[in-house]
């Protein structure tokens, strides 16, 4: 069983190769590190796997615990995402940017995930009263408020000290052994504890 097959994926800007040709399969319960140095094409790579950037070569094909839909029109229940630039609804409370989540479909225990990932004394302030780290962390219940079978962050304990970022990246954990496929590119030293196993990018096109 898979969640995501991606096949001889490569990627160029300008004529610069960013993402040399890749393969990988991501399957349902395993948390899966995409480390490499900066530039070496991990956002690229999330963007591709989520179907928000579309590769020069090769293929990213849902699988069978997906619905049987092209990843660009794959409904958002599915798939969370931890951006890099967080994203919040800045009019929205912290609950609400999960709730406005959960709408599309799933059915997570959002004060739950509040609670676990420390946010619930923040649940009715807007981002724009909480600190980077606390808008990180709601990014993270954000993607995970649909409790979605694939599940992209983007560093996401970037904004984090070292407890939270325990926090953070012991709920993609429980995502992943909930039955998710987590692809997480991250720098983060604390992660190499919570994977399953490790894609290495090593810059230069990789
Ligand atoms: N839209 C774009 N146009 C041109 N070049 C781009 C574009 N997006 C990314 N790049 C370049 O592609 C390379 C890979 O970028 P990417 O953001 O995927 O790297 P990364 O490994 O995620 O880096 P970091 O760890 O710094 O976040 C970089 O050299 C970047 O400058």
């Amino acid at each position: 069983m898979t969640v995501l097959t991606l096949t001889d994926v490569s990627k160029s800007y300008r004529r610069t190769q960013v993402l040399r040709p890749i393969s990988f399969e991501l399957r349902p319960g395993e948390l899966v590190a995409l480390t490499g140095p900066s530039g070496s094409g991990k956002s690229t790579l999330l963007m591709i796997a989520g179907g928000w950037e579309t590769p020069d070569t090769g293929s990213v094909t849902p699988g069978s615990l997906l619905p049987d839909v092209p990843l660009a029109r794959m409904p958002w229940q599915h798939l969370g995402f931890v951006p890099q630039s967080i994203g919040l609804f800045d009019q929205l409370t912290v609950a609400d940017n999960l709730a406005l989540a959960a709408r599309t479909g799933g059915n997570a225990d959002l004060a739950k995930l509040l609670e676990t990932l420390d946010l619930a004394k923040f649940a009715d302030r807007l981002p724009t009263e909480i600190s980077r780290g606390e808008q990180q962390r709601a990014a993270v219940g954000r993607a995970l408020a649909t409790a979605p079978t694939l599940v992209l962050a983007d560093e996401p304990t970037s904004h984090q000290d070292r407890t939270h970022a325990e926090v953070v990246l012991a709920r993609l954990r429980t995502a992943a052994d909930e039955g998710a496929a987590v692809l997480v590119a991250s720098h983060d030293p604390l992660l190499a504890a919570h994977t399953d196993r490790t894609i290495s990018l090593t810059g230069a096109g990789h």
